[in-house]
């Protein structure tokens, strides 16, 4: 699976981080569209950059990262084809993929420890989209993008 991953100035060190739990998965390719420094960009020209990675077919999922993951994961979630789900805890993680088939998950590098970053990616990774009754709501918030 091809993962796109980009953060700013407030989430540099979890990237890192992130991506050395993506490492664990033989089959997961990583895309890093930065930041790369400790110099302060703006977070809604990450999100973009990783959005259009998945909006154009060449990553499948992404990884958004900001100080609180808040303003990374609104940014995305305007561009149409993305469903970007802020996840603070394990459980959060789990039901963006079965209920909601987030393809972008965002968290904030000020506020989730290395630890617990670890196991919501791993979460987020491993777990499939449900369809059945989540099918027809997460197509009715597509078609929201049209309103
Ligand atoms: O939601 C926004 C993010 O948390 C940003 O990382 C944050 O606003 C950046 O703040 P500053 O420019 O003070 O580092």
């Amino acid at each position: 699976m091809k993962i796109v991953i980009g953060c700013d100035h407030g989430a540099l060190a979890l990237k890192e981080e992130v991506k050395k739990v993506l490492a664990e998965y033989p089959d997961v390719e990583v895309n890093d569209v930065g930041t790369y420094t400790e110099d302060s960009v703006d977070y809604p020209d990450i999100a973009e950059k990783v959005c259009k990675e998945i909006t154009s077919g060449r990553s499948e999922r992404g990884i958004v990262l900001c100080g609180t993951g808040i303003g990374i994961s609104i940014a995305a979630n305007k561009i149409h084809g993305i469903r970007a789900a802020l996840c603070n805890d394990v459980y959060s993680a789990i039901m963006s993929r079965q209920h909601n088939n987030a393809n972008v998950l965002a968290m904030g590098g000020r506020v989730t420890g290395f630890g617990p970053a670890g196991e919501i990616v791993r979460a987020w990774l491993t777990t499939d989209f449900e369809g059945g009754r989540h099918e027809r709501r997460v197509n009715k918030i597509m078609a929201l993008e049209g309103k």
